[in-house]
């Protein structure tokens, strides 16, 4: 937990470091405080008033003293949370830029929201409300046990033996609650997500199940979150229970031991120092809980602040793909995969295994396959997302690996399903791909990808605002909108994912356009799901299962009625392909 606390903190660390040491003094200056009372009520009971007296102003100042360091100290930990939060969130958002881009899962991405809107402010306020007392609870009883063994040895043995009892059962309640904690935080984060889904999925929910029928998904999560609550409240309470008895079992303990020492020897007389030393041992032994008391009080929070930590721990465990020492750069725009094996965790099988392919510069290569196959994790490989589990990925005969992250994204352009449009205008968005593009660049490309019918029905044309996400338009609009950014980017290489869902008839028009001009311009890679799009390849890669099933043209695939020919039938069967023999080729189409 700390040192997840402590790399968030990076350069201000002696910041933290300097308010450490002010807490651990202010504990010992606490202890000393306490201990002041010693010679003041032993001089009191010994009846040697002046001596009390000139005592008694040595605890008054200990205690101002202690007072006013504990200010200071707050004030430090202020430092630490503003430290944390200005800091901090920089560190993270330098750190989560560097990650490849195949780590924004929504997982992931969901829980950086989460960590920088909630986590680092709960993280931030660790060192003002909860760490002073910590730190002070722990080293204040440590001067006391001191003190006590100058008073009363055995009871000082009691209570230096306890101390390492006590901490074996705070972890220990701790540990109770922590499972339970998780599984709560886990619990409401699903609750929160069914919420927006509720909200957002209305429609298919009403569609499917009636008005109300969407709320058992709803209704469960909440269900769940409940008992993950009642199970946490009653592992608090156990965790409660239990630090209290062991902290007053060992006050129970130095009690007994005090007046076993006052009837050790019946009848003998007691020395008056050794009574007065007993009971100031006493009252010592009492403050000695107090500390205790409050640190076990704080377990609540340091479990609540350590499910945050833990997250942002999780993020920045996550490493940045390395950088080449020695950056090369492409020598053209070839693409070639040796021996590739990826999966997308060590305990995940396989996606991929030993696929090779060379995709020659200026040629265009559809990836077939059924779901699942692996098509996406290919190209998500050459642009780079992942490194590769076993063999490698080059393009322009250099590997990946080898070329700097800026160079691969400029010999790149990508056209996928889920292009993100940001909140802006059409103008903005395609612009992305190329800032400095003209205006009248920005209208050729428009008009290839057929925006230009989009921005002639709207009234403010180009500038029209798209809304969060492109949802002012519809999946093909934001398709085309797409495309017209890829190919304003002019890179060498075009990876491209046809869109299943956006796909209709006119906006499949313009991938066919759109390929056929840059073939023999650009190098394409396609996942293909059109027919139309599939026979336009100089190759086409048939992969199942992550291998490579097959590889040819159109024709020589077909012709050897092997698993091409195969899924080339299932296709026409699920989607109503049909092949019409037009100018000596076969074509498909949707309807
Ligand atoms: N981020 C991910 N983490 C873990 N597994 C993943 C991830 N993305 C894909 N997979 C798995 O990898 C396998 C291949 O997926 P991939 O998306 O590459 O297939 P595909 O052929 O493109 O499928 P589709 O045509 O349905 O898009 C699948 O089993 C999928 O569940």
């Amino acid at each position: 937990m700390m040192k997840v606390f402590m790399k968030l903190l990076g350069e201000d660390l002696p910041v933290f470091r300097r308010y450490v040491g002010m807490a651990v003094l202010y504990g010992v200056l606490s202890g000393l405080s306490i201990v002041a009372v010693v010679p003041v009520l032993s001089r009191l009971l010994a009846g040697d008033g002046a001596g009390a007296a000139g005592w008694l102003i040595v605890l008054v100042v200990g205690v101002v003293a202690s007072w006013w360091w504990r200010r200071q100290v707050e004030k430090a930990g202020i430092g630490v949370g503003i430290a944390v939060l200005q800091g901090a969130r920089q560190r993270l958002g330098d750190h989560v830029a560097s990650l490849p881009v195949g780590w924004f899962t929504p997982d992931n991405t969901t829980r950086l929201n989460h960590v920088v809107t909630h986590g680092l402010m709960e993280v931030a306020q660790l060192p003002a409300h909860v760490f002073t007392p910590v730190i002070s609870g722990a080293v204040t009883p440590l001067v006391i046990v001191v003190a006590l063994f100058g008073l009363h040895w055995q009871m000082g043995l009691i209570a230096l033996l306890a101390l390492p009892l006590l901490a074996a059962v705070f972890l220990l309640a701790a540990r109770l609650g922590r499972q339970a904690d998780a599984d709560y935080h886990h619990s409401s984060a699903q609750t929160s997500g069914r919420v927006v889904e509720f909200a957002q999925a209305q429609s298919v929910l009403r569609a499917f199940n009636g008005e109300g029928g969407g709320m058992r998904f709803l209704e469960q999560a909440i269900e769940r979150q409940h008992r993950a609550g009642i199970r946490l409240i009653r592992l608090s309470m156990v965790s409660v229970v239990l630090n209290t008895w062991v902290i007053q079992a060992v006050f129970a303990a130095l009690l007994v031991t005090a007046v076993l020492g006052l009837s050790a020897q019946p009848g003998a007389v007691v020395e008056p120092t050794s009574a007065i030393a007993l009971v100031v041992a006493l009252i010592l032994a009492n403050r000695f809980s107090e500390p205790l008391l409050d640190l076990a009080g704080y377990g609540e929070a340091l479990r609540g602040a350590r499910n945050q930590l833990d997250a942002v721990g999780r993020i920045l465990s996550a490493s940045p793909l390395p950088e080449a020492v020695r950056p090369q750069a492409p020598r053209d725009a070839s693409v070639e995969l040796r021996d590739v094996h990826f999966g997308y965790a060590p305990e995940q099988p396989e996606v991929l295994s030993g696929v090779s392919l060379r995709v020659e510069p200026g040629s265009m290569t559809a990836l077939v396959g059924a779901s699942g196959s692996g098509k996406t994790t290919l190209v998500r490989l050459i642009a780079r997302f992942f490194d590769v589990g076993g063999g490698s990925v080059s393009v322009g005969g250099v590997d990946v690996r080898e070329i700097s992250s800026e160079a691969l994204a400029g010999q790149i352009s990508q056209i996928f399903q889920d292009s993100y449009l940001f909140q802006g205008s059409i103008a903005d968005n395609i612009r992305l791909g190329r800032p400095e593009a003209s205006d009248a660049e920005l209208m050729e490309v428009a008009r290839l990808a057929g925006v230009d019918e989009i921005i002639a029905r709207l009234p403010e044309g180009l500038e029209t605002t798209v809304g969060e996400g492109g949802a002012r338009l519809s999946g093909g609009e934001r398709q085309r909108i797409s495309i017209a950014r890829a190919l304003i980017k002019d890179a060498p290489i075009l990876l491209i994912d046809e869109a299943t869902a956006a796909l209709d008839v006119e906006n499949q028009r313009v991938i066919v356009d759109t390929l056929e001009r840059l073939r023999g311009e650009r190098t394409l890679i396609v996942i293909a799901h059109q027919l139309s799009t599939v026979e336009m390849a100089d190759q086409i890669l048939v992969l199942d299962d992550g291998k490579v099933a097959e590889r040819g043209s159109h024709a020589e695939l077909q012709a050897s009625g092997g698993p091409y020919a195969r899924f080339l039938q299932q296709r026409r069967a699920a989607k109503g392909w049909r092949i019409q023999p037009v100018a000596g080729v076969v074509e498909g189409s949707t309807s």
